[in-house]
C-alpha cells in the first residue's frame, strides 16, 4: 500500500554516451517515471547534439530541441533533462578517436558528474538515488559522497556481467591474462555451464595487450559494481535463470527486460543519433517473409574487405534486403567501401540506408531474417519481433551473445564458421536462414517464436520482468527509508 507521507523517490540517471546504452536508459527512465519516480536524466552534450541534429524538422522536434523529454513531460511524467560535458569539444570525433574518448570517460568525466550531482542534490524533491551504467567507474564514489542509493543498470546479458564479475577466477585458472591463455572449456564460473574461451567477450580473449583503455575501464567498473546496492538488467529471467540465480547469491539483481520503446516512448522521446530513413514504403512493396535486414549497430567497425564479401554474398543469395550502413561503419576516412557498381546492381532488390527505425523495420511482415553483429538490443528486438538471426559478432559482448543465440537458444546461425568470410559462405548461410521450408530454417523459426512468446509474457502483469521491476521499486523504497532514518 502506498504511503502518502513517503517521499517521492528521485533518481538521477547517467547513460553511457553510446547509442546502444542511451536507448535502454531512456526507456528505463520512462518506466520508472510511470511508476512514481521523479527522474533527472543526464546525457552528454555530444549525445544530445547528435540526437537533436538527427530529428526531422517538425514542430515536435522544435519542442524537443533542448529537451528530449519535453513530450514525455507533457504526457504527465516527471522527467527533467540535463546535459553534461564529456570533457571533449563538440567537434571532436569520438568514434574515430575512440581510445582517447574512452580515456576521458575513465579519468575526466567523474569530475563533471560530481559537480552536476552536487548542484542538483537539494532541489525539489531531493535526489536520493543514482542510476548509472555499469561501465562507469565512478558510481560508488558519487553514491557514497552524496549518500545516494546506488543502482547499476546493465544493458547486456547477465552471462556477460557474470564473466566480468568473476574476472579473478578467469585469471586464476589461466583463461585470461596468462602468457598463453588456456584453450580448454571454462567450467568453474558460478551459474555458467562449461563453454569455450572463443565465446568470451573480445577483451577477455586478448593476449597481446590487456592494458588497453577498455581493459582498464573493465577492471575498475566491475570492481565498482560490487559496491552497488542493486543491479538492474535488461534481460529476462526465463532466458538466463541459472546465471541470474548464481549472481543473486552475491548481490540483489533484477531481470526487468526487455526495456523497450513502447508505443508512447517511440513517438515522444527521440533517441537516434543519426537521421532515420523511412523504409516502410519500400517494405510495403515486398512479399511477406522475403527481406533480409542487415545492421551492425552503432559502435563496431567492419573492414572494407568484409563489407565487400557481404555485399557480393547478398547478391549471390538473390534475396531482397535492407542494409544499414552508417557513415562511420568502416574505420577510416574512406566513404566508398561498397564494390564499384553495387548500388546499380541492387536496384529493385535492395535498399541501403545510413540509419533507420530498426524496430519499425524488423516488425514489418516482409522481414524474414536479421544479419546482425549481435548487439544485445538487436537480439532482444529481433526475438520480440520473432525474426531469426544470422550472427556476425565483431567486438565486446557480441561473441558471448552469439553463443546464446546460436548454441543455447538455437534461434540463429553463424554467418561464417571461420574468418575470413567469403561471399559463397555468406550466400549459403543467408539461404539457409531465409528458406523456412527447410528443416533448419523451420527449427530456427519455431524456436524464435517460442522465445518471442516468453518475451511478450514477461511484460504482462504476472510476467517475471514486471514482478521483478515492482520488487526492485519496493526494495529501493525500503533502502531509501533506511538511509533517511
Ligand atoms: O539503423 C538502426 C540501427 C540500430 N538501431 C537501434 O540501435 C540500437 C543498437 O543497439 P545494439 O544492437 O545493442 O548494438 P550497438 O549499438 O552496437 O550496442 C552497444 O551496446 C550494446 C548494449 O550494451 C552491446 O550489446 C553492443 O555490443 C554494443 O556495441 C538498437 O536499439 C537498434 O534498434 C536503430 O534504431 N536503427
Amino acid at each position: 500500500m502506498e504511503n502518502n507521507d513517503e517521499q517521492k523517490p528521485r533518481a538521477i540517471m547517467f547513460a553511457y554516451p553510446l547509442q546502444g546504452h542511451v536507448i535502454p536508459f531512456v526507456h528505463l527512465a520512462l518506466k520508472l517515471a510511470s511508476n512514481g519516480f521523479t527522474i533527472t536524466f543526464v546525457n552528454t552534450l555530444s549525445i544530445h547534439h547528435h540526437i537533436t541534429k538527427s530529428q526531422p524538422t517538425t514542430a515536435d522536434a522544435d519542442n524537443n530541441n533542448n529537451d528530449i523529454f519535453a513530450g514525455a513531460r507533457n504526457s504527465g511524467l516527471d522527467i527533467r533533462y540535463m546535459t553534461i560535458s564529456d570533457g571533449f569539444p563538440p567537434k571532436f570525433d569520438r568514434s574515430l578517436n575512440h581510445d582517447q574518448f574512452m580515456e576521458g570517460l575513465l579519468h575526466v568525466f567523474s569530475s563533471h558528474v560530481d559537480e552536476l550531482v552536487g548542484k542538483v542534490l537539494h532541489s525539489d524533491p531531493p535526489v536520493t538515488c543514482l542510476i548509472s551504467d555499469t561501465f562507469f567507474v565512478w558510481s560508488s564514489m558519487i553514491a557514497d559522497k552524496y549518500n545516494l542509493v546506488n543502482v547499476s543498470f546493465w544493458t547486456e546479458p547477465v552471462l556477460v556481467l557474470t564473466l566480468y564479475y568473476h574476472l579473478d577466477l578467469l585469471r586464476k585458472n589461466g583463461h585470461f591474462a596468462s602468457q598463453d591463455n588456456r584453450k580448454d572449456p571454462i567450467d568453474y564460473i558460478p551459474g555458467v555451464r562449461a563453454f569455450e574461451p572463443k565465446d568470451l567477450m573480445s577483451y577477455l580473449q586478448a593476449t597481446d595487450n590487456i592494458s588497453t583503455v577498455v581493459h582498464r575501464i573493465i577492471y575498475k567498473a566491475f570492481e565498482d559494481v560490487k559496491r552497488a546496492d542493486f543491479i538492474v538488467c535488461n534481460t529476462i529471467q526465463e532466458l538466463e535463470s541459472e546465471t541470474i540465480s548464481a549472481l543473486q547469491q552475491k548481490q540483489p539483481i533484477y531481470a526487468i527486460g526487455p526495456v523497450f520503446p513502447t508505443g508512447l516512448a517511440t513517438t515522444i522521446v527521440p533517441t537516434s543519433l543519426w537521421s532515420e530513413s523511412d523504409c516502410t514504403q519500400w517494405l510495403h512493396t515486398r512479399p511477406n517473409g522475403s527481406v533480409l535486414y542487415i545492421s551492425f549497430g552503432s559502435y563496431a567497425h567492419v573492414s572494407k574487405q568484409e563489407i565487400v564479401e557481404i555485399a557480393y554474398g547478398v547478391l549471390l543469395s538473390g534475396v531482397s534486403f535492407i542494409w544499414v550502413l552508417r557513415p562511420d561503419v568502416v574505420k577510416s576516412d574512406e566513404t566508398d567501401f561498397l564494390p564499384v557498381g553495387f548500388e546499380d546492381e541492387i536496384k529493385g532488390k535492395g535498399l541501403i540506408v545510413p540509419w533507420c527505425h530498426q524496430m519499425a523495420v524488423i516488425s514489418h511482415p516482409a522481414i524474414e531474417g536479421f544479419l546482425t553483429h549481435c548487439g544485445w538490443n538487436s537480439i532482444l528486438e529481433s526475438i520480440w519481433c520473432g525474426v531469426p538471426l544470422l550472427c556476425f559478432p565483431l567486438l565486446t559482448d557480441q561473441f558471448t551473445n552469439r553463443k546464446l543465440v546460436v548454441d543455447d537458444w538455437r534461434i540463429g546461425l553463424n554467418l561464417c564458421d571461420q574468418k575470413p568470410i567469403t561471399r559463397q559462405e555468406v550466400a549459403s548461410k543467408i539461404n539457409l536462414l531465409m528458406i523456412t521450408e527447410d528443416q533448419l530454417g523451420d527449427e530456427l523459426w519455431k524456436n524464435v517464436k517460442e522465445l518471442q512468446g516468453i518475451l511478450k509474457n514477461t511484460l504482462t502483469a504476472d510476467g517475471s520482468s514486471e514482478k521483478n521491476f515492482n520488487q526492485f521499486i519496493n526494495d529501493v523504497k525500503i533502502k531509501l527509508q533506511g538511509k533517511l532514518g
